[in-house]
């Protein structure tokens, strides 16, 4: 089943094609990635899929639902949240107060039943604490809760973002530069982390990302753009064989004039 598909996408801004008439289905419980040079759309897509922008041609559908017309937040309460190339927590509260937020989404509780803390407020609060630390435990974070998220450092930061995506409760999860600013051990965890997330929500993950190895060894398929446009569509390993993907980001030989 397609979670989520891209029908002849274009976005433009003016006089530039950020994305040129891209289509691609991601199917339940895939991890997808989203590759290309800088500039290619790839944060464009994002903010077309979540509403941050509006399409300019083409359509999206999220489980059969078109997505057209939406606002972001209602996007989020459809289960498809994101994480973001620059980094937005609230800076000032704790990493346990970041997560803590996202999670009272899902509480159900009057104010009479808060102000009195009685029965139906206790149990909610329980459950929404379990689920921090549930969340922040499974990122690797818990040492780090009390901490205030500015001071946090960046690799940190990024697992907390993830957090606080999975606290929203989602179905598919679009992970922005998750690596971004971590070493080669720091992206190797994240991989088996990106992975164990997958399997334990039931999840579909949409993934940008710079990082070759953690691509190569992430993703079921992989999408690859360039300008905008639609290069190529494959497996991990049909993509680093694919001679146009590798001409968009080494370059095209030039022939020399003792070849002529
Ligand atoms: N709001 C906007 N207004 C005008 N142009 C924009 C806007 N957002 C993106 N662009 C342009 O669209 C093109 C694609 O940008 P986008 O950020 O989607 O690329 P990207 O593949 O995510 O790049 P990177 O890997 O560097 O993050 C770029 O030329 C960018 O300048």
């Amino acid at each position: 089943m397609n979670v989520l598909s891209l029908n002849n996408v274009t976005k433009r801004f003016g006089g530039l094609t950020a994305v040129d008439n891209v289509s691609f289905h991601i199917e339940q419980g895939e991890i997808f990635g989203l590759i290309g040079p800088n500039g290619a759309g790839k944060t464009t897509i994002f903010n077309l899929i979540t509403a941050i922008y509006s399409i300019t041609e083409g359509e999206i559908y999220f489980n059969d639902k078109k997505l057209q017309r939406k606002k972001p937040y209602e996007i989020a309460n459809m289960g498809v949240t994101r994480t973001f190339q620059n980094i937005r927590l609230f800076k000032k509260l704790t990493a346990y107060e970041n997560v803590l937020t996202a999670c009272h989404k899902s509480a159900d509780y009057n104010i009479f039943s808060s102000i009195m803390r009685i029965g139906k407020f206790k149990l909610q609060e329980r459950y929404l604490k379990n689920k921090t630390d549930g969340l922040l435990k499974l990122m690797g974070l818990w040492d780090y809760k009390d901490i205030v998220a500015s001071n946090l450092p960046y690799g940190l930061q990024r697992k907390l973002e993830i957090a606080r995506a999975l606290a929203l409760d989602p179905k598919l999860l679009l992970l922005d530069e998750p690596a971004a600013g971590m070493n080669p051990e720091e992206t190797i965890q994240l991989m088996e982390l990106i992975k164990e997330i997958r399997n334990k929500f039931d999840l579909t993950v949409l993934i940008i990302e710079h990082h070759m190895d953690l691509i190569m060894g992430v993703c079921d398929r992989i999408f690859v753009l360039n300008f905008g446009i639609p290069l190529a569509l494959g497996t991990p390993k049909e993509i680093q064989e694919n001679k146009k993907v590798i001409e968009a980001y080494l370059g095209k030989e030039e022939k020399t004039y003792a070849e002529d």
